[in-house]
């Protein structure tokens, strides 16, 4: 049915200010050049509304900055914990030599998720890699965020966000590292991209106590906090259940704009959402 919603693609090649009349941007394009033009229409347009503001996406573009405001959150009484892993950053400049000393110094325990500090939408933004021992860690590249791993049933819960809509969906993910494995294997083991190559859990025979969804009141408190502290309407979480608890969860990654081809209802959630902006307006 038509709704009224006309979808125009904004030409890069002429000024923005020239374009439009807008009711609504939507934009995910890296980059200060953009950020600027955007920022300046934004200024010249306060009626339009901009999904979402520049600087708030830019929070979400490094991997420190992007869980600061979960590691924040205070969720008691919310039928659960969410936290996020021990991490730590190593800067652009740090020698990989002092690495083991580092990880050591915070007391952070092997394995560790190695994944690059900026997420900028290249393929080699989210090429990560898991270091089981000392030496592998020397082979390391900064500027990183070195996560703990935390054994999780080989599950991930990835929660889209829009507006004021959620919807989880469940993917596999990497399987529990255990003591054996520890032991026997060696060096960085470098995994692909999951999101493109990990496939839905929805439809599989899982065992409940892994696959069974986060408690909905704690969904909804992290998106409803998240939402405002983030100051952004468009991003999904990806989020684990600590392997043998009922109800102790990590975020691992957020990401903005992320692909909502593969949330489902995402045609009739994604236009309820911009006709909802609309008519907020009047
Ligand atoms: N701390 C962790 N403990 C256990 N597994 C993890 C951890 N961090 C990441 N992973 C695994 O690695 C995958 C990729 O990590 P992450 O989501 O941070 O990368 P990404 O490149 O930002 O992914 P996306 O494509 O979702 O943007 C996760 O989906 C999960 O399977
Ligand atoms: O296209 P896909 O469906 O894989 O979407 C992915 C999206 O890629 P795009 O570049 O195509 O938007 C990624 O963006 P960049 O970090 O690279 O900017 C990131 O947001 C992933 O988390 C998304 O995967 P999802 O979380 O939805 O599984
Ligand atoms: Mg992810
Ligand atoms: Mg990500």
């Amino acid at each position: 049915m038509n709704k009224g919603i006309f979808f125009v693609a904004i030409d890069l090649n002429k000024p923005m200010l020239e374009q439009g009349p807008f009711d609504v941007v939507l934009h995910k394009l890296p980059g200060k050049e953009w950020r600027e033009i955007i920022e300046d229409y934004r200024h010249k347009h306060p009626e339009v509304t901009i999904l979402d503001p520049p600087d708030a996406i830019q929070h979400l573009l490094n991997r420190q900055s992007m869980l600061q405001n979960v590691a924040e959150l205070n969720l008691s009484d919310c039928h659960g914990k969410v936290g996020v892993p021990q991490q730590l950053v190593i800067t652009k400049n740090a020698s990989a030599s002092t690495i083991p000393y580092e990880v050591t110094k915070a007391g952070m325990k092997l394995p560790l998720v190695a994944k690059p500090l900026v997420v900028d939408g290249s393929a080699k933004s989210h090429e990560l890699c898991i270091a089981y021992d000392e030496l592998s860690l020397l082979k390391l590249e900064p500027p990183l965020v070195l996560q703990e791993f935390v054994n999780h049933g080989g599950l991930l819960f990835k929660i889209y966000i829009v507006g004021e809509t959620i919807k989880v969906v469940r993917r596999f993910s990497l399987p529990n590292v255990g003591k054996h494995e520890l032991l026997d294997v060696d060096g960085l083991f470098r995994f692909p991209r999951v999101s493109c190559a990990a496939a839905s859990a929805d439809e599989a025979d899982l065992d409940p106590n892994i696959a069974e969804h986060p408690p909905k009141p704690l969904l909804e408190r992290l998106a409803r906090d998240l939402r405002r502290r983030l100051g952004l309407h468009l991003f999904n979480i990806d989020m684990i259940r600590e392997h043998g608890t009922k109800d102790v969860f990590y975020v691992i990654d957020i990401n903005y704009f992320p692909g909502y081809g593969k949330m489902p209802e995402y045609e009739q959630i994604f236009i309820d959402f911009l006709l909802s902006l609309v008519k907020n307006k009047v």
